[in-house]
């Protein structure tokens, strides 16, 4: 028999599997929809009883209707060949036959787990391995790993060499796909980790933290539903950019249950995707600013009354501008948050008032309560303290800062010289440019400073309603069910989240950790990172301090990650030389896969900067299948993005340095490495990061001068 014949023999008896495995998934979603129709059939029966099984036989059924859509493609991906003759099928989710027989074990439940950690040397009862490739329900390639010769029939047959490198050498899309054919055994040590305390993955470029972190967020929430469902789950990366590209990721984790975030986003209603330069990041994202926002939240309003003037009865009360302090000071005691303060100003106010008033012996003055109702009567009396102690939004005290003289003398003592002049001209621009990404940490500290302003109350959304303002004629189930749809819609600042992952967490300043750990109070916690690929100039003490708070004393563990499975070898070896530079003895991961194609590395007249970029990413666009990088110093994002406006491609971004963070492209071009390099803080490791986003191809442009 030839090898030939062989392979598609094997083929053919996994797609014999395969079939099975599709027609009983065709019946499951018929008792799904089945199940759908009895349920209105329940319906008219009419009492109670019936109505709420009715309702709950309808949502599961839906629920496991958009499951079975969602995993459809790509469903069965393994084969476990054990010591004992039995054989197991591992894909996206369990199946049972109509005689409850396993078809298809789940890759998250225990069964499955061998298929990932059994190697040679612990075959942990594998005999053979199996890697099937799949598309719209025919196998297309299977692969064979023979863990256990000795255990193995002379009759077993073994084919292929290497699912890993073969899913390694597919293009990429726009999207980040799923790695749960080929998870590796360290990997899935992280990803079954305990669902409690703080798992903490790192390891160089390429390695799968960002796939670990996100398949471990599937694996909790498979090992313990009613907890990761219930709570959420809330993912943070460092860019739009970033959570766009992983969005779609896992289908199964379902938006109802993880909230995808980037740091710029985490405020509710406020979104920046704009990064500061590395200096002004680390005075943003410095403890040091809660002090100087402090001050902030607790400094009269700009351009607010000077002083109150008020007739009473024939007399003159006037409170001056220190009286006025002194009451806002006195109502503000340490910790107060003044939002939540504002009814002890005004008692203030008015206890000062009355006080004047007896002094001056106002004739007919009544008691303290009569004279408040008279004052709160008077319209002018009322603008006046509106204006004085004004519901305040994060947002306009953060206004504040942006004043120059306001900004000194909040952070006089906190802040150097050179800190607050830094600050300064980067909030120059502050209404003309928007919220940068650290300010938002600045915005949520704010937020908690001044306590939650009195909202007009929101009106509930009416889950009945239906387009066009017609109401939904319903029964109680419907009602019930839509109530529960509702439920599980988080409020925009919900923050009891189950279990919070952090990916990118090298980049996460002292700031932000405290942003994510008021989120994250109940959570348990993944957080996953590179400290050598980290762009953050600031205090390394006051980072592990923050972040040790935010993740409090929870249990850690700890996991190193150790092959990059992205770059090319000949790739990452440029990136690996220019690390070295500066961390002479990093433990760097291994690259797996070697192309035989080297970077090119291009220096041009800057002239012909321009012109030369749009040659070599054309070049780029053809020479590889997948997406096309280009990588820019910050201040010349747009530029280059002007230049190639006329190519047009789906596959093709343009990203400056810091945006590139967890990203990945086929082929990457790579403008001015020179530039970014040349940040005297953190340009070696953020131009470290940009050289390790290619899979493919990488081609760097240096301007001369
Ligand atoms: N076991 C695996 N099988 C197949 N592909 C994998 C595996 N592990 C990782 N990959 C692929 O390697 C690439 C890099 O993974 P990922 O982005 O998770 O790495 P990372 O460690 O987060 O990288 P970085 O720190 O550079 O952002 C992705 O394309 C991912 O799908």
């Amino acid at each position: 028999m030839t090898d030939q014949t062989t392979l598609e023999q094997e083929m053919a008896a996994e797609q014999r599997h395969l079939d099975r495995v599709y027609a009983r998934l065709a019946e499951l979603r018929q008792s799904a929809a089945r199940a759908e129709r009895e349920g209105y059939r329940l319906a008219k029966v009419g009492n109670f009883g019936a109505l709420v099984e009715r309702d709950a036989m309808v949502f599961h059924a839906a629920q496991r209707r958009h499951l079975l859509d969602a995993e459809h493609e790509g469903l069965v991906f393994g084969r476990l060949d054990l010591r004992d003759r039995s054989v197991l099928h591992v894909g996206r989710l369990g199946v049972r036959g109509e005689n409850a027989e396993t078809l298809v074990v789940d890759w998250r439940a225990p069964a499955a787990a061998a298929f990932y950690q059994a190697t040679p040397a612990q075959p942990l009862g594998v005999v053979r391995r199996r890697t099937i490739q799949s598309s719209a329900e025919r196998v297309t390639r299977i692969e064979d790993d023979l863990l256990d010769p000795a255990a193995a029939p002379p009759e077993m047959p073994v084919v292929g060499d290497g699912a890993l490198l073969a899913t390694l050498s597919r293009a990429t899309g726009r999207g980040m796909r799923d790695i749960v054919a080929t998870i590796q055994r360290e990997q899935d040590e992280a990803i079954r980790s305990p669902g409690s305390g703080v798992t903490i993955v790192s390891g160089g470029p390429g390695t799968g933290k960002t796939a670990v972190a996100l398949h471990r967020a599937a694996y909790l929430l498979y090992s313990d539903r009613s907890r990761y469902a219930g709570g959420g789950i809330l993912v943070v990366g460092p860019s739009t950019v970033f959570v766009e590209y992983i969005a779609s990721v896992l289908p199964s984790l379902g938006e109802e249950t993880a909230t995808l975030h980037s740091l710029g986003s985490l405020f509710p209603g406020m979104s920046a995707t704009r990064t500061d330069p590395p200096d002004v990041a680390a005075v943003k994202g410095s403890l040091r600013m809660r002090r100087v926002l402090e001050r902030a939240a607790r400094d009269a309003v700009p351009d607010g009354p000077e002083e109150l003037r008020l007739l009473y009865r024939g007399q003159l009360l006037r409170l001056s501008r220190a009286e006025l302090d002194t009451i806002r000071t006195r109502a503000l005691p340490r910790g107060a948050r003044r939002n939540e303060a504002r009814r002890a100003g005004f008692d203030g106010i008015f206890a000062a008032l009355w006080a004047q008033a007896r002094k001056l012996g106002v004739p007919g003055l009544p008691e303290q309560r009569l004279f408040d109702d008279e004052l709160v009567d008077r319209t002018e009396f009322r603008e006046f303290l509106k204006a004085w102690w004004p519901r305040l939004h994060p947002r306009h005290v953060l206004g504040w800062l942006a004043r120059p003289e306001r900004l000194r003398a909040y952070a006089q003592g906190i802040l150097s010289g050179a800190e607050i002049r830094v600050l300064t001209a980067a909030w120059r621009t502050l209404d003309r440019d928007g919220l940068t990404i650290a300010d938002i940490a600045l915005l949520d500290e704010l937020d908690a400073l001044l306590g939650q302003p009195m909202k007009p109350a929101r009106r509930r959304r009416d889950p009945f309603q239906l387009a066009g303002g017609v109401r939904e004629l319903s029964t109680f189930a419907d009602r019930q069910r839509a109530e529960r749809a509702a439920a599980r819609e988080r409020p925009a600042d919900y923050r009891d989240y189950a279990h919070v992952v952090v990916d990118e967490a090298q980049d996460v300043s002292p700031m932000q950790w405290r942003m994510l750990g008021r989120r994250g109070r109940l959570a348990s916690w993944t957080v996953v990172g590179d400290p050598a690929q980290t762009a953050w100039t600031g205090d390394p003490v006051e980072l592990t301090r923050a972040r040790e708070q935010a993740l409090g004393r929870r249990k850690r563990h700890e996991f190193t990650l150790t092959t990059n499975y992205r770059n090319s070898a000949e790739i990452f070896a440029v990136a690996a030389a220019e690390i070295r530079t500066v961390h002479p003895d990093l433990p760097l991961p291994t690259a797996v896969r070697s192309t035989g194609v080297h970077p090119v590395e291009l220096r041009v007249p800057a002239t012909e900067l321009a012109a030369r970029t749009v040659e070599a990413v054309d070049a780029l666009l053809a020479e590889v299948a997948g997406t096309v990088g280009v990588i820019t110093p910050v201040p010349r994002r747009d530029e280059v993005a002007c230049w190639l406006a006329h190519l047009d491609s789906p596959r093709l971004q343009v990203v400056t340095s810091l945006q590139a963070k967890g990203m990945e492209y086929d082929g990457v071009a790579l403008v001015a490495p020179g530039e970014i390099r040349a940040d005297p803080g953190s340009g070696v490791r953020t131009l470290y990061v940009a050289l390790s986003r290619a899979t493919q191809r990488l081609t760097t442009l240096d301007p001369l001068d």
